[in-house]
């Protein structure tokens, strides 16, 4: 009946299947276009009216570029690889595609750069299929709360600044604080769980990396580890995309369940190298120069990783960020940003590097706001006392250079807490296992250490890292299993602690009451 009243109103669902089945235009447009001006890792391109923010180019060259600009008329892309090899009125070709790179077990024990191209020299990467660098991050309903500990086998941080899995914690301070030392020793310590590493280099001199590669293959770890790679030398664009791109290689692996620690090495120079490109776009400078949505390139990183429910997969991505200061100023612009993107940050201090106290963690200012729901309750227990104890002898330390007399009662809680301070020196490459931090940490606040030369502690806490995992094997079981310290167990740590002072001393030490 309603065929007689006229036309029919036509179904949204018809209207789609109309526009998408229609014949194209293309013949009207081109799909080929030319470069008409390049330099500085960038190429302005003309003629390709369809192309798509972030997609691929092609340049005649062999070179590939992403479009980050999209103007009426010309395109501003950039280039990853030497922009040199391009030449103006080169061809570029649309590939409707957006940027990939390998990711897959074949990627393990293997350097390689932010398209996953070997770097190593050991050939071509097998087992590894391609898969887009940027991904939509993982919704709230597929992520659970963080519960399990990410060891990271260095005493200030395990009881200070704990790091849950699937947390996402800064690693802050000047230059030469000790950052990328304490990034790798978080990685050597998973030698003894099933993480996989993945170490993100960005702006790094090739050497740094090299370094960090030796570190890794000295203690076995290398087959576990994948390097990524985009140093000074790169193109700025294999410099952006790199920690995109290793976040999809972390997510291939949590996909199936593991847990995966990646460390972006560091995030200064990844802000820098697009505050680069937009200015070299032109696109609007605003606070120090970089561009308006310089928080949405790390925000939209980093909320990628976290604790994945099964039906993502069930895995997790822990993010150790590096973050580069100047002067220690902590409110500049990108680490003010990252500190409000991230769950916590340590903070390494120049005051401390000059006092040889590495790890330089100052405690002060270093937080992390979800590791310490993950904390076996051993280490919440020795560690209690910990910051309390030392920022109290750090005000009484800056009191007592002025030469004042000193009661009794204050001069003991000095001896204390520098015994307490040097407790938490560790050596670069010298992760502890859980029980050999705890029986320490328990021995300075009880005061094992308290008379001891910086000489006489480090050989007694060699002695005790190297037997408590040995001696007190069950304690140690217990405390993985997340079991509370008792008396008893305190109170064999304490015993073999003094035992090792007593070795360390000649055997001729008088055990502490
Ligand atoms: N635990 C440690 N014990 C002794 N020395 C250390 C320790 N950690 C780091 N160092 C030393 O501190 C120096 C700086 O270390 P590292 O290169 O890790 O710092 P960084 O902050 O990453 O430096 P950059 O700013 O150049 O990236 C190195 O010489 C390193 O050997």
């Amino acid at each position: 009946m309603n065929a007689s009243l006229g036309p029919q109103p036509i179904e949204p669902e018809t209207v789609l299947d109309l526009l998408l089945h229609s014949p194209s235009p293309a013949p009207l447009l081109s799909e080929v276009g030319t470069v008409t001006q390049v330099g500085d890792g960038i190429a302005i391109v003309a003629g390709l009216e369809r192309a798509l923010a972030d997609e691929v180019l092609e340049f005649a060259c062999g070179l590939s570029g992403i479009v980050l600009d999209l103007e009426p008329g010309r395109l501003g892309v950039v280039v990853l690889g030497p922009s040199d090899q391009i030449m103006i009125g080169e061809a570029v070709k649309r590939t409707r595609k957006v940027v990939s790179t390998r990711v897959g077990p074949g990627l393990l024990g293997r350097v390689v750069d932010p398209l996953g191209a070997a770097r190593d020299g050991l050939g071509a990467v097998k087992h590894a299929t391609l898969h887009p660098v940027e991904a939509e991050a993982p919704a709230i309903r597929d992520r659970q709360a963080i519960t399990h500990p990410l060891a990271t086998g260095i005493k200030a941080i395990d009881a200070a600044v704990p790091v849950g899995l699937g947390q996402r914690q800064l690693v802050i301070g000047d230059r030469q604080t000790g950052k990328t030392s304490l990034c790798v020793d978080a990685m050597l310590n998973q030698a003894h769980s099933d993480v996989i590493c993945i170490y993100c280099a960005v702006g790094q001199r090739g050497d740094a990396v090299a370094k960090v590669v030796a570190a890794l293959r000295a203690a076995d770890m290398l087959e576990r580890v994948i390097v990524m790679a985009a140093g000074d030398e790169d193109a700025t664009g294999l410099a952006y995309i790199a920690p995109y791109s290793a976040m999809a290689m972390a997510e291939y692996f949590s996909g199936q369940g593991r847990d995966v620690l990646i460390v972006f090495d560091d995030l200064t120079h990844h802000a820098r190298s697009y505050r680069e490109l937009s200015l070299l776009l032109r696109r609007p400078p605003g606070r120090e120069a970089f561009p308006g949505d310089i928080f949405y390139i790390h925000a939209r990183l980093l909320e990628r990783a976290g604790q994945f429910t099964d039906r993502v997969g069930g895995g997790s991505i822990t993010a150790l960020g590096v973050v580069e200061t100047q002067a220690e100023n902590l409110s500049a612009y990108i680490p003010t940003n990252l500190i409000s993107i991230t769950d916590g940050q340590i903070y390494l201090s120049p005051r401390l590097v000059r006092k040889n106290q590495f790890p330089a963690v100052d405690l002060g200012k270093s937080v992390s706001r979800v590791g310490g729901k993950a904390q076996t309750a051993a280490f919440r227990k020795v560690a209690g006392n910990l910051r309390v104890t030392l920022s109290q002898f750090e005000e009484l330390e800056d009191f007592a250079r002025f030469g004042t007399r000193l009661d009794d009662a204050t001069r003991a809680r000095l001896t204390r807490g520098a015994a307490v301070r040097g407790a938490l020196r560790q050596a670069e490459r010298d992760p502890m296992p859980a029980i050999s931090q705890l029986v320490i940490l328990t021995a300075a606040q009880t005061g094992v250490f308290d008379d001891l030369d910086e000489a006489a502690m480090r050989a007694v806490m060699d002695q005790i890292k190297a037997e408590a995992p040995v001696v007190l094997a069950d304690i140690a079981k217990q405390i993985t299993q997340g079991a509370e310290l008792d008396d008893v167990a305190q109170a064999e740590m304490c015993a073999l602690a003094q035992k090792a002072r007593a070795t360390a001393k000649g055997g001729e030490d008088v055990p502490i009451a």
